[in-house]
Parts: C-alpha cells; structure tokens; sequence
C-alpha cells in the first residue's frame, strides 16, 4: 500500500514510521523539517522491542512529492482550519481519484474541511493519538458523505490498531467525554471537594483509569485543555464552561508539567 503523510511533526513522523512498520510505502512532505532522521530514531526503537528491521523500513521511506498513485493521504499540518484546507485541496489535485483523504485535526469540523474537496465522498478524520506508536486508538469521524469508512477501517487494523467511529461533532468522543471529566475535577478543587492527588486516586483506584484527570490535564497542558474547552463551550454550550480556576492557573502561567506547576508540582 502506499501512504503519502503532509507534515511531519510529532504526529506526521509518528503516522508515517507507523505505517512503514507495517509494510507500506510511505511518502512524508514537510517544507521545514527532514522528517528521515526522527522517522529512523522510532523505527530502531521499535526494532529494539521487537519489531522489524528499521533498515528495510526505511528503504520504503521516501521524502518530497506526494505519488500520483497514493492509496492514502494523511494531513497532520498545524491546527489552523485555512490552512489545512488549503493542503487537503492542494494534494486532492495530486493523486488519483480512488485516493482517500484523510486528517489528523484534533479538533477542527470534518464537514466544514471537506468544503474544501471536489471529493468529499472520499474523505474523513483519522485522529491518531499521540505517541502514535504507542496509542492503540484511531478515531475515524465521517460526515454523511463520507463512503470510504470500511477501507480506512482495513488500514487501521493493518497498524495492529483499533479504531473507534464517531460521527462529525465538536471535540468528537475523545476529547469531548475526557475534556468534561477534566473540567469537572477542576470545578471539584476549585470548591474544595477534595485535593488534586485524592480526586485523581478516586478515579484511578476506584473506577480504573490509567491516570487521573487532572494529572492528564497536567500533562496535555492546562493552556491545551482550556483552548479546547473554550472551543467546546462555543459549540456546545455551558456544561463546558472552564472554571475560574482554570483560566486563574494559565493566566499565571501554571500550565502543567510544561512549566513545572499545574495541579502538581513537576
Ligand atoms: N500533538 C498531539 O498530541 C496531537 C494529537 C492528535 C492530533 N494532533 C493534531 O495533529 C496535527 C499536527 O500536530 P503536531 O503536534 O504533529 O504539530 P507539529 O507542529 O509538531 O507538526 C506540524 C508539521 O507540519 C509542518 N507543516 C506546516 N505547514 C505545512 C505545509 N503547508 N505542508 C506540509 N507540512 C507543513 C510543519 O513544518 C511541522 O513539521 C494538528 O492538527 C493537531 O491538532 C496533535
């Protein structure tokens, strides 16, 4: 199969080294980075636990132009709508018309996106997780028009993924259920319920979540967590209205483990 991946950051070269453990052909275009050098450190890591031959990975690795004959476009370009349209209308004009498209935006209207395409029948989100070779979760969000679910499906699972569907809503399900929990235990501090440490160990303990939600917001970036909830609040409405508390703590640059203080001190 061949992939061709637009942008190659901490996403892009995660998507794109994922992809060539599982045997793809991979084409990576970024005008600002080399992405060979990061794409090749994952794949000798993940060689190192097991996997196959980075070498041979990386001889499949190719940098620049996007093929004609791509099974599979990935945008993963910074979160700024104009210009993930403008990319996704560009590559459009690129490959074939059996091609899918695909983009990793985290948060942005798949329906508002595929405005942009003369093909939106072949297009839908692909929200990998990051670290992508670590996360085992793909959330694909369609738009009624979409028609290429059950091939994406089929790519998913070639990565040794799951994948969830959800159809096109603000913040999807991931960030949408996990951004509510995050503000609720924030409102909980901020009332005095119960300190950071004990509401996060009621919901590791006592409901079996890996980590705690504000530990996790600690983690993300309390300012990431606040822009998001920002943009569900607008769309959504006033269940997730962020507490004072939060918008207090990023005014006094107390982001998480980024600055060295959030809920704790890292
Ligand atoms: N970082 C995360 O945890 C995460 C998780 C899920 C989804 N996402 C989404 O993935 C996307 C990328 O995020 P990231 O964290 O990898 O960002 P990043 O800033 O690390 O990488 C973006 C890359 O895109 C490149 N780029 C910019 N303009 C370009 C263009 N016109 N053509 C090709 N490449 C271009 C940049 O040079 C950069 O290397 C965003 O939409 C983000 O919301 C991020």
């Amino acid at each position: 199969m061949r992939v061709a991946v637009i942008g190659a950051g901490r996403m892009g070269s995660g998507i794109a080294q994922v992809f060539l453990s599982a045997g793809a052909h991979v084409a990576v275009r970024d005008p600002l980075i080399d992405p060979a050098p990061a794409i090749g450190r994952g794949l000798r890591t993940a060689q190192s636990k097991g996997g196959g031959s980075a070498d041979e990975a990386l001889g499949r690795l190719t940098v620049g132009a996007v093929p004609y004959d791509s099974d599979l476009v990935i945008e993963a370009v910074p979160e700024d709508p104009g210009l993930k349209a403008s990319v996704l209308a560009e590559v459009e004009e690129q490959v074939h018309d059996g091609a899918v498209l695909a983009t990793n935006t985290s948060s942005l209207s798949i329906t508002e996106l595929s405005a942009a395409l003369k093909r939106p029948e072949r297009f839908l989100g692909m929200h990998f997780f990051n670290p992508v070779p670590v996360q085992r979760l793909v959330e694909l969000v369609v738009t009624p028009a979409t028609q290429v679910l059950e091939q994406v499906r089929g790519y998913v699972g070639l990565l040794g993924k799951t994948a969830v569907v959800v159809n096109d809503s603000p913040g999807f399900a991931t960030s949408r259920l996990g951004v509510l929990l995050g503000l609720e235990a924030i409102r909980m501090v901020e009332e005095g319920v119960a300190s950071a440490d004990d509401i996060d160990t009621a919901m590791t303990l006592g409901y079996g979540y890996p980590m705690g939600p504000l530990r996790l917001g600690d983690l993300v970036g309390l300012d990431v967590r606040l822009a998001i909830a920002d943009h569900l609040h607008a769309r959504l409405g006033p269940r997730f209205e962020p507490p004072e508390l939060l918008r207090w703590m990023v005014a006094r640059g107390e982001l998480g483990r980024k600055t060295g203080r959030g809920f704790y001190q890292w």
